[in-house]
């Protein structure tokens, strides 16, 4: 087993002052008078991260998630004990934290990688990239403090991301960015996983730990209160909830994290795509029952995925399909016209063909991305995309009630007393009896 990361013994002890002038009468009096409460974020906190794997860190708002992520990026000292890394570290951390809100976007970029070991011809090169995945067009030159913080986490992304680090550590920040940008970063999050990056994740989302961590560590009071199974470990978190009465339990966290991500208009300027370029999606779109284009579905409601599509060249039997994908990158329902056994059989060049697929969309609350292509059948020789769009459109889910899971199965519930306590007693007595 390589370990790629080791904390051992971490504690840090912040001084708590109830008012400003407090903190200045400290400092006058050498200390002599003491103003300060002693507080412990962290205490004794010790483990060891395996080389590639994905860690979830979660706890309850104020329980050490965040500082003890700074110390591990090393842009916070702990109080006793030390931290040991294996490999160039790069730090997604909350918002406001490693940005000079006065610096521009590109300065921070140069200041941030400076900081990591780059040199400006270095990071020279890393800027197309990073320009690219934050997409913030002429913002990058304007200072960081003008920044909505969807902006701003866009570009701390981008940053963390592209300076091919063996380390990421990323903070719950991703969930203010919106719903093409979440679908983008989960995506360079399991590149990364696949390409053995060790991360180390702080999150609120019981769902995202679940789909993206091996391993998940609770942290209560500064201290670790399980570590292990993420499934396990979220299990606890929500018994630990519950325990004190708090107004919220991990699914309304699930909704939260949902809620708090807003919604773009879909542009198909935005995506991934290939294809041989035969034939050209014109545009997608999620109609409902009454062919009104709509972002927001409610579980089971009936909608439309309609889609124009222009041909550049003759082609036979193309076929039309299309994957509902979640958050988290699972496929969660998609077919094509191949299966649904409708067929055209030539398609001239230069037309356009409007291809519908409607469904009653019973699944469970999440934002999701939807892919469309249109490609040669899969039993042909050799099976050709001739154009193919990764997030063509986004929905987001709701549900007038809690649904666990990826669908809705539409459950019905019923209920009956089958037995009144004075039969349950009669029936005891004369068990007694034989
Ligand atoms: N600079 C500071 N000075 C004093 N106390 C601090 C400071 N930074 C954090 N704390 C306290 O330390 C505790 C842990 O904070 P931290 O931000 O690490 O928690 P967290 O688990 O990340 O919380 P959240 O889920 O709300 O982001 C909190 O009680 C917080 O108020």
């Amino acid at each position: 087993m390589s370990i790629a990361l080791r904390v051992e013994g971490v504690s840090k002890q912040y001084r708590i002052y109830d008012r400003p002038s407090d903190r200045l009468k400290e400092t006058l009096t050498r200390g002599l008078l003491k103003r300060h409460r002693e507080f412990w974020a962290l205490r004794d906190v010790s483990f060891e991260v395996e080389r590639g794997t994905t860690v979830g860190i979660i706890g309850p708002n104020g329980c050490g998630k965040s500082t003890l992520l700074q110390i591990i990026a090393g842009t916070l000292e702990p109080t006793h004990g030390r931290v040991w890394r294996d490999g160039r570290v790069s730090a997604l951390l909350e918002l406001g934290a490693g940005f000079n809100p006065e610096f521009t976007g590109i300065e921070n970029i140069f200041m941030s990688a400076a900081l990591m070991g780059f040199s400006r011809a270095e990071t020279e090169r890393l800027l197309p990239a990073i320009e690219r995945f934050a997409e913030i067009g002429d913002f990058i030159h304007q200072p960081v403090k003008t920044y909505s913080s969807g902006m701003y986490v866009r570009l701390a992304f981008a940053v963390a991301v592209s300076v091919d680090p063996q380390i990421l550590l990323v903070d719950e920040a991703l969930a203010v960015g919106d719903a093409i940008f979440q679908h983008r970063c989960m995506r360079r999050i399991r590149e990364m996983q696949e390409r053995g990056t060790t991360i180390l994740f702080v999150s609120h989302d019981p769902a995202a730990v679940r789909h993206l961590c091996s391993r998940a560590i609770l942290l209560n009071d500064g201290k670790i209160m399980a570590d292990g199974d993420p499934r396990e470990t979220l299990s606890v978190y929500r018994r630990l909830i519950l325990d004190r009465e708090e107004h919220y339990d991990s699914d309304q966290t699930d909704r939260d994290s949902i809620a708090a991500a807003s919604f773009s208009s879909p542009s198909l300027r935005y995506v991934r795509r290939h294809g041989d370029g035969s034939a050209q999606i014109i545009n997608l779109e999620v109609l409902n029952s009454a062919h009104v284009p709509v972002t927001v579905v409610e579980t089971g409601e009936e909608i439309l995925i309609r889609a124009h599509v222009h041909f550049n060249r003759d082609i036979v039997k193309p076929v039309f399909g299309f994957i509902i994908i979640n958050r988290h990158g699972v496929h969660v329902y998609g077919t094509n016209t191949e299966q649904q056994g409708t067929d055209l059989h030539l398609v001239r060049q230069g037309s356009i063909v409007e291809v519908t697929f409607s469904f009653n969309c019973w699944l469970g609350t999440d934002i999701y991305s939807i892919s469309f292509a249109v490609h040669s059948s899969a039993l042909s020789a050799k099976p050709t995309a001739y154009d193919w769009v990764d997030g063509a459109a986004f929905i987001r889910i709701t549900s007038p009630i809690l649904i666990e899971g990826l669908v809705n199965l539409n459950a019905t519930a019923t209920a009956r007393v089958i037995s009144s306590t004075n039969h349950l007693q009669a029936e005891q007595r004369c068990l007694k009896t034989i």
